[in-house]
C-alpha cells in the first residue's frame, strides 16, 4: 500500500475502496479496489481523464456518498461503517468542500455566506477572519452577482475553511476560470494549507497545476495508475496555463 510521508500521522486512510453503480442491468464500477494515505496536512493534486473515478473517490471520503466494498479511515474513525448521522457529524466538523461552481446563496452577501457555515460549527473563525485569508476582506459586504467568477469562489474557500476544517476537498475548484484568476484561487488554497495545516486534496484536469501538490495521484479506470512526489513545489504564482 502507499504509505504516506515520514514525520507526519496519517489523516486519511483508504483500502480497496470500490463504488459500483447499477446502470439499467449493467454495473458500472467506478471505483475499482483503491488503496491511498494522505498524511496531515499534505497538499495534493488529482489528476486523470474524464470517467476516472476522481469524484467518487473525493465522494467517498467527504462522506457525500457510500462506498459499494472496501474501507475509509479518517484517523481512527471508520468513514465507510458511518450512518447518516455520522457521515453528517463528520463532515460538519471535518471536512470543507468546494466545487467547480461556487454554490454562493445569490441574496446573501460574502460575509453572510459565510456566516451560514459559521453559525453551525463548533470552533469556527470569524467570517472576517475566513475571508481575509483569501483576500476578500474588502469585499464582504457584496453580493456573489456583483463579484467575478474568481472571487465568488475565494468566497466559496472562504465558506469552507471557516470552520476550520481538517480536510479541503476540492473538485475543479479553477474550472470555471481563466488562468489569471485561477491563480489567484490556488494561491488561497496553498495559503490555508500552509497556515492552517489542512490536508488538501484538489481535483483538476490542469495538468500545470501538478507542481504545487507534495504529491500528484493519477487515476485510470477508476484504479490509481501513478503518485508522484514533487522534490520541489513551486509556488501558485509560477503556474502557467
Ligand atoms: N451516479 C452515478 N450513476 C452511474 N454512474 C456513475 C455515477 N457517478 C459516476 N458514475 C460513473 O462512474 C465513473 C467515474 O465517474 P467520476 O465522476 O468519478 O469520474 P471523474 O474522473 O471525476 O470524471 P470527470 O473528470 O469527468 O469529472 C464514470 O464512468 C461515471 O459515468
Amino acid at each position: 500500500m502507499e504509505s504516506a510521508p515520514p514525520n507526519r500521522p496519517d489523516l486519511l486512510r483508504v483500502t480497496k475502496l470500490t463504488k459500483t453503480y447499477a446502470v439499467g442491468d449493467a454495473q458500472v464500477v467506478a471505483l475499482d479496489g483503491v488503496d491511498f494515505v494522505a498524511a496531515s496536512g499534505e497538499f495534493v493534486v488529482i489528476l486523470g481523464p474524464s470517467g476516472s473515478g476522481k469524484s467518487t473517490f473525493l465522494n467517498l471520503i467527504g462522506g457525500l456518498d457510500t462506498a459499494s466494498a472496501g474501507q475509509a479511515w479518517f484517523r481512527n474513525w471508520q468513514i465507510t461503517c458511518a450512518d447518516d448521522a455520522g457521515l453528517t457529524r463528520y463532515r460538519r466538523n471535518h471536512v470543507g468542500f468546494v466545487f467547480q461552481f461556487y454554490n454562493l446563496v445569490p441574496s446573501l452577501t460574502a460575509r453572510e455566506n459565510v456566516q451560514l457555515v459559521t453559525e453551525i460549527a463548533t470552533n469556527p473563525m470569524a467570517p472576517a477572519e475566513a475571508l481575509a485569508m483569501v483576500d476578500m476582506a474588502d469585499r464582504m459586504d457584496h453580493f456573489p452577482a456583483q463579484l467575478s467568477g474568481g472571487e465568488q469562489q475565494r468566497v466559496a474557500i472562504a465558506r469552507a475553511i471557516a470552520k476550520r476544517p481538517d480536510i479541503l476537498l476540492c473538485d475543479e475548484p479553477t474550472g470555471a476560470l481563466d488562468s489569471k484568476t485561477g491563480i489567484v484561487v490556488l494561491e488561497a488554497l496553498t495559503r490555508i494549507n500552509a497556515e492552517l495545516g489542512t490536508t488538501t486534496l484538489v481535483i483538476t484536469h490542469n495538468a500545470a497545476i501538478r507542481t504545487i501538490a507534495h504529491r500528484v495521484v493519477s487515476f485510470a479506470d477508476g484504479r490509481i495508475a501513478a503518485i508522484d512526489t514533487n522534490a520541489e513545489r513551486q509556488p501558485a504564482a509560477s503556474v502557467r496555463w
